[in-house]
C-alpha cells in the first residue's frame, strides 16, 4: 500500500541541452522501481484551428505557448495517485494530434521541460529541481541534427527560428531559471557524476518512504 506522495523530478534546461538523455538515464537506473516521465511539451496549446502557415509563426519558446494549467491539473491528479489523459504533441503538424495517452499514477515523475522552472506552481509541487547547462553552439548543434531528422525541418528554418525566436527566449525566460536548481548539470546526459548524485537522492527519498 502506497501511503508517500509521488517524488518530483524537474528537469529543465534550453532546447538541446540533454534534458531528455538525463531523464533516461534517470529512468533506466529504476528499472524496477513506478517511474514515469512528464513532459511539458505533450501539453503545448492545442492550434489546430489556426493553418500550417500560421502555426509556423508561433512562437514555442515562451511560457504562454503552453497550457501549463493543464499540466498542473494532471500533476496534482497523478500526485493523488489518480491517472490523467495526456495529450501528445506532434512537432512536424505544430499542433496536438488526436491521440491521448493514458498515465497511470507512479512513485516517481520526471517532470521535463525547457521552461518548468519558470513557473512557481510547477517549482513547488517539485522535490528535486534540475537543470541541464549546456553551451549554445553545442545546443544548436545537436537541434539541427534532431529537428531535421526528427521533426521534418529543413536546415534554413532551424536557423532562421534559432537566431529569431530561441536563442533570445532561452536568455530571456529559461536561462534566468538556473538560480531555482538544486543541481546544475553540464553538458547533460554523460555527466555520470551528477546523474549517481540525483539517483542517490532518489533513492534516499524513495528509501524513507513508509
Ligand atoms: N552528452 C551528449 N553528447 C552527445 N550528444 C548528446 C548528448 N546528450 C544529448 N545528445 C544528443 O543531442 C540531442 C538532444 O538531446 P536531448 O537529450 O534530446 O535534449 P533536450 O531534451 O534537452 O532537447 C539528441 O539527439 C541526443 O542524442
Ligand atoms: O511545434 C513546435 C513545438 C516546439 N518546438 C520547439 O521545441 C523546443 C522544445 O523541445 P526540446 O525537446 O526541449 O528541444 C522549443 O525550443 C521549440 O522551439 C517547435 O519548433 N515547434
Amino acid at each position: 500500500m502506497v501511503h508517500h506522495k509521488p517524488i518530483v523530478i524537474g528537469v529543465a534546461g534550453g532546447s538541446g541541452s540533454g534534458k531528455t538523455s538525463v531523464s533516461q538515464a534517470i529512468l533506466s537506473h529504476f528499472p524496477n522501481h513506478s517511474i514515469m516521465m512528464l513532459e511539458h511539451d505533450s501539453y503545448y496549446k492545442d492550434q489546430s484551428d489556426l493553418p500550417f502557415e500560421e502555426r509556423l509563426k508561433t512562437n514555442y519558446d515562451h511560457p504562454f505557448a503552453f497550457d501549463t494549467d493543464l499540466l498542473i491539473d494532471h500533476l496534482n491528479k497523478l500526485l493523488r495517485y489518480e491517472s490523467v489523459s495526456k495529450p501528445v504533441y506532434d512537432y512536424v503538424a505544430h499542433t496536438r494530434s488526436c491521440d491521448i495517452e493514458i498515465q497511470e499514477p507512479k512513485e516517481v515523475i520526471i517532470l521535463e521541460g525547457i521552461l518548468i522552472l519558470a513557473d512557481k506552481r510547477l517549482r513547488d509541487l517539485m522535490d528535486i529541481k534540475v537543470f541541464v547547462d549546456t553551451d549554445d553552439d553545442i545546443r544548436i548543434i545537436r537541434r539541427i541534427k534532431r529537428d531535421i531528422e526528427e521533426r521534418g525541418r529543413t536546415l534554413d528554418s532551424v536557423i532562421d527560428q534559432y537566431l529569431r525566436i530561441v536563442k533570445p527566449m532561452y536568455h530571456q525566460f529559461i536561462e534566468p531559471t538556473k538560480r531555482y536548481a538544486d543541481v546544475v548539470v553540464p553538458e547533460g546526459g554523460k555527466n555520470h557524476v551528477a546523474i549517481d548524485l540525483i539517483n542517490t537522492k532518489i533513492s534516499t527519498i524513495l528509501g524513507n518512504f513508509p
